[in-house]
């Protein structure tokens, strides 16, 4: 019987999210199927995978936004939950400040504006009109509209698409000092292997069921993962043999390595849900 209702007997306390033998299908095609997956309080947990994968799909199950075929979702009672979409669902051509975006999804008090825009690292942005934005900017205030939340949990969906490698090391730095700073867990996915091996506490494989999972060190050998990106296991590249508990939340090695994951070219729907 499908289910994203809550089960509280299943949650010890770190507990924030957890999905069971969830399957999500689209007609009769089947683009999650039996994924088990669990966050908890203060790890990062990162999905990789190839272009239609089921990554997407798989955090708006998560949100609740997407209703599970078969399977269930259950998610901590009360749980807070901070979304960064892959992509802003605002009419680009509306004039729209950074503190009015910020307060499009509810009342926010402009103290809590200008500590979380200071906290992302953009606190001169608040009067700036959106469309001026670059897209690390960009990024940044869409993680302060999550932050704005106060979540237990991030949901990230490709948090540093269309910023530079340089920036993109710098937003991975800042998303694991935040969830240092507040002990929230984040769940997020990653085109940027070097570091998702490098950044996570977790890595989730996934091509529509989990090909492989568990910390960095111990993915990066199995067959699936490296079949999947393409990876020699004779000629592994130094990033990838560095990839273990001390490298943590070093963003800075690997320079943006960005590998495609291979066996699949069908097309990709882009959802944009308009909430979080
Ligand atoms: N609402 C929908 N109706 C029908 N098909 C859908 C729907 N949403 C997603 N899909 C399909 O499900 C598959 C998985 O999509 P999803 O966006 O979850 O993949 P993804 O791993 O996030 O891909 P990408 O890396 O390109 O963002 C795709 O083939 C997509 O076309």
């Amino acid at each position: 019987m499908p289910s994203d209702q809550q089960h509280p007997q299943m949650s010890p306390d770190a507990l924030l999210i957890k999905t069971a033998s969830l399957t999500v299908r689209f007609g009769r095609r089947a683009v999650l199927q039996a994924v088990d997956l669990t966050v908890s309080a203060g790890e990062v947990v990162t999905l990789v995978g190839p272009n239609g994968a089921g990554k997407s799909t798989l955090l708006r199950s998560v949100l609740g936004l997407q209703r599970p075929t078969d399977g269930m979702v259950w998610r901590k009672p009360g749980l807070r939950i901070g979304y960064m979409p892959q992509r802003l669902a605002v009419d680009g051509t509306l004039p729209l400040t950074v503190r009015r975006l910020l307060s499009l999804w509810g009342p926010v008090t402009s103290e809590a504006v200008a500590e979380t825009l200071g906290e992302v690292g953009a606190a001169g942005l608040a009067d700036s009109p959106v469309q001026s934005l670059s897209g690390g900017e960009l990024q940044r205030v869409m993680l302060a509209r999550a932050l704005l939340r106060r979540p237990d949990l991030l949901v990230l969906d490709e948090p540093a698409q269309a910023v530079d490698v340089a920036g993109q090391a710098t937003l991975y730095a800042l998303i694991d000092a935040i969830r240092r700073r507040h002990g929230c867990g984040v769940l997020m996915v990653s085109h940027d292997l070097s570091y998702a091996i490098n950044g996570t506490d977790r890595l989730v494989c996934l091509n529509g069921h989990v090909c492989c999972a568990g910390r960095p060190e111990d993915v990066r050998g199995h067959p699936d993962f490296q079949a999947l990106f393409g990876i020699d296991p004779l000629a592994m590249p130094a990033w990838l043999l560095a990839a273990g508990p001390h490298s943590h939340g070093d963003t800075s090695a690997p320079g943006g390595q960005h590998l495609h994951a291979q066996g699949h070219a069908g097309p990709a729907v882009k959802d944009t849900p308009t909430h979080g």
